[in-house]
């Protein structure tokens, strides 16, 4: 698979947590910081992040771009560096895989293995699978669809996401993750990945980790 260039410029995740949605939010800083709202996001605009990007238009578009062409970047780069992890694999499901840019390439590389994109229903309603790739819609927090039981039976997860504690990249990588760190906070409830010591760790992806987590 061709490995697509992609400048700092016109990197889509610059270009989306630089936007006005993230940006202005940090102006209710101080409101939030003496509430009881569970995320910035909600001080600031008054609904949840998800159901903020269903509702906008144009925040979605630059959302999902931004999703498809940050992981057509890492489905290159795991395809060639890290075939390994495919041997035998019959089956996965991509949980929040988006519009299927890593499972698409997933499938196109490995005919043999089946995908599934599992993300939520606006996302993937509308979206038609291949052969070796089908989506299913639905909320990761409520069920997940049945071919991911097969997944943890094959006894992999795998995981794709910014490791922090990985400080070998140098300090713009290191400020971008704290930046991403900061939003998945504010954001999301959430946070960058830390304490993940116990797993194996390939920190070949930029910004982000291939991550090993066996059951
Ligand atoms: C940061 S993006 C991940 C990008 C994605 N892996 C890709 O290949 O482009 C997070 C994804 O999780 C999805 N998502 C958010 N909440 C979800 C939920 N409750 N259930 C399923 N998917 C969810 C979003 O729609 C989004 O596509």
């Amino acid at each position: 698979m061709k490995k697509p260039v992609i400048s700092l410029e016109g990197s889509t995740i610059v270009l989306l947590i630089a936007d006005a949605t993230f940006t202005t939010s940090f102006h209710f800083l101080s409101t939030w910081l003496q509430n009881d709202d569970q995320t910035l996001f909600g001080t600031a605009d008054g609904k949840n992040f998800w159901d903020y990007v269903a509702d906008e238009v144009n925040f979605k578009s630059i959302f999902y771009e931004a999703m498809i062409t940050d992981f057509e970047l890492i489905a290159s780069v795991l395809i060639e560096d890290c075939n390994e992890l495919s041997k035998g694999l019959k089956s996965l499901v991509d949980v929040g895989g988006s519009t299927g840019t890593m499972a698409r390439a997933i499938g196109t590389a490995f005919p043999d293995t089946k995908c599934t994109v599992f993300d939520l229903p606006l996302v993937v309603d509308n979206l038609v699978g291949t052969n070796n790739l089908d989506f299913f819609g639905g909320n990761m927090f409520e069920a997940i669809p049945p071919p991911n039981a097969v997944l943890l039976k094959g006894g992999k997860v795998i995981i794709i996401d910014v490791a922090i504690e990985n400080q070998t990249k140098g300090k713009e990588t290191m400020e971008t993750q704290l930046c991403f760190d900061m939003l998945m906070a504010t954001f999301l409830k959430g946070k960058e990945q830390t304490g993940f010591n116990h797993y194996k760790i390939t920190p070949n992806l930029g910004l982000w980790s291939l991550i090993e987590a066996y059951p």
